[in-house]
């Protein structure tokens, strides 16, 4: 609620107070890592410092299973990094300005790239559980933006292209898909992931696209990645479970975990 009442003064608040518990006055990337991407944190590096979300201003702790609501400063090459550990969804009730704090946060840090990550269902039919693929462009089927007023933020490449190319140098396998952004809780139908297919959508899931908006909104770069970590509905004729989400996310952790630090070390 809090970052409901005190838009746009909330996130200077809590990137002042991760500064205060970092000792780091600017963080010029950030990294979301969504579910399935969190144990490849570990692999990024040794926190130099960690703080909860719930002590830092307008977050709240995230509740979807899996996600652990830390915030960590980690030193990449010579760079410190913030990694926010799990981020707050739609579905549990939160408002767009809350589901974009975490970002905006990250901007008001200084953040000048923002790495975002998520675990998605694979609609295109050469996708297969487990793959990482670079997000080239998103559908807001969300009909919720955390923008306000005549705020007419462009969004031709908003999934930044150089980005995107320097991913692709570190890791030549990567493909790349267009995530299609839903409020969820429940998972789609095959007639409605006939429909997103229809749509041009390659991915599917329930956080992201807010993100990205707020993103572009500040002037940040952005590049995602998604986790393959279930077919969609319909793909096979396989019934979906969130339990085996976690758990692929959980087999693909050292691969992504080389990924992310190839990119930031660049
Ligand atoms: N909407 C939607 N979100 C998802 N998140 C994950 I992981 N898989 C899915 C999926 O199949 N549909």
């Amino acid at each position: 609620m809090l970052a409901e009442r005190t838009a746009g003064g909330v996130s200077e608040l809590a990137a002042e107070a991760i500064a205060e518990r970092t000792g780091v006055r600017t963080h010029r990337v950030a990294v979301v890592l969504g579910s399935g991407w969190q144990q490849a944190a570990a692999e990024i590096g040794e926190p130099a410092a960690s703080v909860p979300m719930a002590e830092v201003p307008g977050f709240e702790t995230p509740t979807a299973q899996g996600h652990q609501g830390t915030i960590h400063s980690v030193v990449v090459g010579d760079a410190p990094v913030l990694l926010l550990m799990g981020r707050q969804h739609l579905y549990e009730g939160h408002a767009p300005g809350q589901v974009v704090h975490n970002v905006r946060t990250a901007l008001a840090a200084g953040a000048e790239t923002v790495l975002l990550t998520n675990a998605a269902g694979g609609i295109r039919e050469d996708l297969s559980v487990g793959e990482a693929v670079l997000i080239s462009d998103h559908l807001n089927l969300t009909g919720r933006t955390p923008l306000e007023g005549a705020n007419f933020v462009d969004l031709v490449d908003a999934w930044d292209p150089e980005l995107r190319a320097l991913a692709r140098e570190v890791d030549p396998g990567l493909t790349e898909g267009v995530y299609a952004g839903l409020t969820g809780p429940q998972y789609e139908t095959p007639a409605e992931i006939r429909m997103l297919r229809t749509l041009g959508a390659d991915l599917v899931g329930m956080s992201t696209v807010l993100e990205a908006i707020a993103c572009r909104e500040g002037g940040a770069k952005v590049l995602g990645i998604s986790l393959v970590t279930n077919l969609a509905a319909g793909v096979t004729g396989a019934h979906l479970s969130h339990a085996e989400v976690l758990a692929e996310g959980h087999a693909a952790a050292p691969r992504l975990g080389k990924l992310l630090r190839g990119v930031l070390e660049r």
